[in-house]
């Protein structure tokens, strides 16, 4: 398990990261979300025990960051932003290199190279200097590292940033499969990642902690949730017969009438309603939806962005 308690860091002044507690249990994928200076990748420093803490703890598996940094790192998996570092060394005399400091010889090394090799997918990068590879390959190169040792927990720093969609939806599979038995924790910019691989998301703004629950409990705070989309045949008046419904708060009119989006009342559920207005009328629809909500309006409300 991972216990983060009333953490905080200061640089000189200036508070980046403010009384921050929560607990990461085995199976959890946590998204870390926050605008850009929110204090994640300080955050995840902390956590790797790679920056010392100005106030409070971290706990991994029992053990203190501080007091036995050597223990926790056994354990850990840490993908930083940006590039590895030895771009002269080829992808696999890299690898090689990690294995080792890692403990690995012989039969062993080679089965862990092979192993996290196909994981990530760098079989045609293998003989090629890390600084001569793509952004995508080299936050591979990365990911491959973080792996070697099968750590129980990862912790990921932006781990699809520079990847083209395919291997960004190629990155989160993997590592929703690795979830299964580990505890990892992601930072990010890109909110469908959440609901692709969090079973948590966490969002800090200004170093502090405004929201922690699953994306569905962040989707529900959202103007938009339960909210109704409906796309007609053929233009219709609706706007004031909508309107006059009880659970609705809000009629959004788009494209002349074409197509509306309704936002509930606040715990309204106005589906039925909204239905059996469009069958009493003989409204002829094209299509009609329920929203669970956006993330990114959970996002920006809380956060101010
Ligand atoms: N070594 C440092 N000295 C002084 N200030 C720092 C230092 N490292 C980070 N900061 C400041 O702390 C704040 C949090 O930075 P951090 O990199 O943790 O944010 P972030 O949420 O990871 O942002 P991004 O999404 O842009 O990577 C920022 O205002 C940053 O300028």
């Amino acid at each position: 398990m991972i216990e983060v308690q009333h953490l905080t860091k200061r640089f000189g002044s200036f508070t980046a990261v403010n009384d921050l507690s929560f607990e990461v249990r085995p199976g959890e994928v946590l998204g870390f979300l926050g605008p850009n200076g929110a204090g994640k990748s300080t955050t995840m420093k902390m956590l790797t025990g790679f920056l010392p803490v100005t106030s409070g703890s971290v706990r991994i598996g029992g053990h203190d960051v501080a007091q036995d940094p050597v223990a926790v790192k056994r354990q850990m998996g840490y993908l930083p932003e940006g590039a590895p570092s030895y771009g002269d060394m080829t992808v696999l005399a890299f690898l090689r290199f990690i294995g080792e400091i890692r403990g690995y010889h012989g039969a062993q090394l080679r089965q862990r190279l092979l192993k996290v090799v196909d994981q990530v997918g760098l079989q045609q990068v293998l003989k090629q200097p890390v600084h001569t590879l793509s952004k995508g390959y080299k936050r591979r190169v990365g990911l491959a590292q973080t792996l070697l040792h099968d750590p129980a927990i990862m912790i990921l720093d932006e781990p699809t940033d520079g990847l083209d969609p395919n291997q960004k939806q190629q990155v989160r599979q993997l590592i929703a499969n690795l979830a299964e038995d580990k505890m990892v924790i992601i930072s990010t910019h890109i909110l469908e990642e959440v609901s692709a691989v969090c079973s948590r998301a966490m969002i800090i703004a200004a170093g502090e902690k405004v929201a922690d629950g699953t994306p569905a409990e962040l989707e529900a705070r959202s103007r938009y949730h339960q909210a109704i989309s409906v796309r007609f045949q053929q233009p219709v008046n609706a706007a004031a017969a909508f309107a006059a419904l009880a659970e609705i708060s809000e009629v959004d009119e788009l494209e002349q009438g074409q197509s509306y989006l309704l936002f509930p009342q606040p715990g309204a559920r106005p589906y039925h309603a909204v239905n059996a207005l469009i069958e009493q009328q003989g409204w002829e629809v094209d299509t009609l939806h329920i929203e669970r909500g956006r993330l990114d309006d959970v996002f920006r409300q809380l956060t101010g962005v």
